[in-house]
């Protein structure tokens, strides 16, 4: 071994001067077993002539005493080559000194060949990393809807540690998706790496009966499930603005409020499907008897408007992801939308579609009245559920708190 790391190098130095990256992979990577130690001893070589390596950071580990920073710093160093020799970087304009190099590599070849041997040092070759893979969501944001579920996901999105997917997938609510199996869902999200947290939203899987005892028997109990509530009539209001925009969108005349959410005898339609939306304690009952509680994080959706860098410390915590959007100069108020967004990868501002953030239309007082005095007691029972008190729970005292 020694003889052919040998005979690399004096070819390598009757070759000239300098030598390319693709060059230097070529001659040492067959010959370097133990890359560990040679990067090290090469530092001089490696570090002041190879640019795409992080010299400053690998500089500060090197020069600490401490024997894990120089370990990680060997394995990053490692990676680093490896990486670059494996996507044969030619021509990067990574040019080596190599007579500097050479002549501190002769010089240290036997002292660190003995040092390997006494070390008992083996350490596998270096594997590229692998492709960016389609993974099944590690979270999903089950909704609910009108409650700023979009914002939440494209917020994440712009975390570098996550991958979201784009649209809504629907496959735990839509009997033809979930037909078309578990190699279909993990089709449709996005490319991501090795830990990164893949994210989906589709806000039906809040409302669907069977979505969570699917989730849970086909993605297992240690997803994270991501909640997000708002002001129960608020909400109701949002869903009738959209329903006035597909109405206006469709030609169709679009039905009064009072029609869609109360009855005949002028109450409040417990039927009516907007209604059924809002009250959010019955379809989260029905989660958490599939999920344990830990695995549910529930956003507030009025917060997530105002102050989204606070909420999103918390979703942060609840993923273990890296703190990156839990500062306020992570977001960017837009006047003209009245809403932040979001700056993502290379800082560029992310702000929601023109769909997001719409007027809501004018309702009657009376109609507002009798919506606030229904959900009044669903409140309190998603209160006493969650031991959580949202700004738009009405007095505390009502509340029991
Ligand atoms: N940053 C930011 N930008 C724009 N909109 C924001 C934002 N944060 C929260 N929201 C609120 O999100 C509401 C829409 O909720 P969803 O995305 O869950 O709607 S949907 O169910 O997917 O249709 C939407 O409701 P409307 O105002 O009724 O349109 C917004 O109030």
């Amino acid at each position: 071994k020694q003889q052919a790391e040998a005979e690399a190098i004096q070819e390598a130095e009757e070759r000239g001067d300098e030598l390319k990256v693709a060059e230097f992979c070529q001659i040492y990577r067959p010959v370097l077993k133990t890359p560990l130690l040679w990067l090290s001893e090469q530092k001089t070589v490696v570090f002041t002539n190879w640019p795409f390596l992080n010299k400053r950071r690998m500089h500060s580990f090197r020069s600490s005493k401490s024997r894990r920073s120089r370990k990680k710093a060997d394995s990053s160093c490692e990676q680093t080559i490896s990486e670059q020799c494996d996507t044969r970087m030619s021509g990067h304009g990574g040019r080596l000194l190599l007579r500097i190099g050479l002549a501190a590599l002769l010089a240290t070849a036997a002292l660190l060949t003995v040092a390997v041997l006494l070390r008992g040092h083996r350490t596998p070759p270096p594997s590229p990393p692998p492709p960016p893979q389609q993974q099944l969501p590690h979270c999903i944001i089950i909704g609910a809807r009108k409650c700023g579920t979009r914002a939440l996901l494209d917020f994440l999105d712009a975390h570098p540690n996550v991958a979201a997917a784009r649209s809504e997938i629907h496959y735990f609510d839509k009997t033809d998706r979930l037909r078309r199996g578990l190699s279909w869902y993990r089709g449709q999200m996005p490319r991501s790496r090795p830990g990164q947290f893949t994210i989906e939203k589709t806000p039906a899987y809040f409302v669907t009966e069977a979505a969570p005892r699917l989730a849970r028997r086909q993605l297992g109990a240690n997803l994270r499930l991501l909640l997000i509530l708002r002001d129960p009539v608020t909400r109701v209001v949002s869903d009738y603005a959209q329903h006035l925009h597909r109405r206006a969108k469709a030609g169709r005349p679009a039905r009064p409020l009072e029609r869609l959410v109360l009855s005949g005898s002028g109450r409040v339609n417990p039927r009516s499907r907007m209604i059924q939306t809002s009250v959010y304690h019955r379809h989260l009952r029905r989660w958490l008897r599939h999920f344990p509680a830990d695995r549910l994080h529930i956003v507030d959706g009025d917060r997530l408007i105002g102050e989204p860098h606070e909420e999103l410390r918390l979703v942060e915590q609840f993923l273990s992801l890296p703190s990156f959007l839990n500062r306020p100069e992570q977001f960017v108020f837009n006047s003209t939308k009245g809403f932040y967004c979001v700056r993502g990868r290379r800082q560029r501002q992310r702000c929601l579609g023109s769909e997001k953030g719409r007027q809501h239309p004018p309702v009657s007082p009376v109609t507002l009245a009798k919506l606030r005095a229904y959900f009044e007691p669903h409140n309190l029972r998603l209160a006493e559920l969650t031991g959580r008190r949202f700004a738009w729970m009405g007095r505390a005292e009502q509340l029991g708190a």
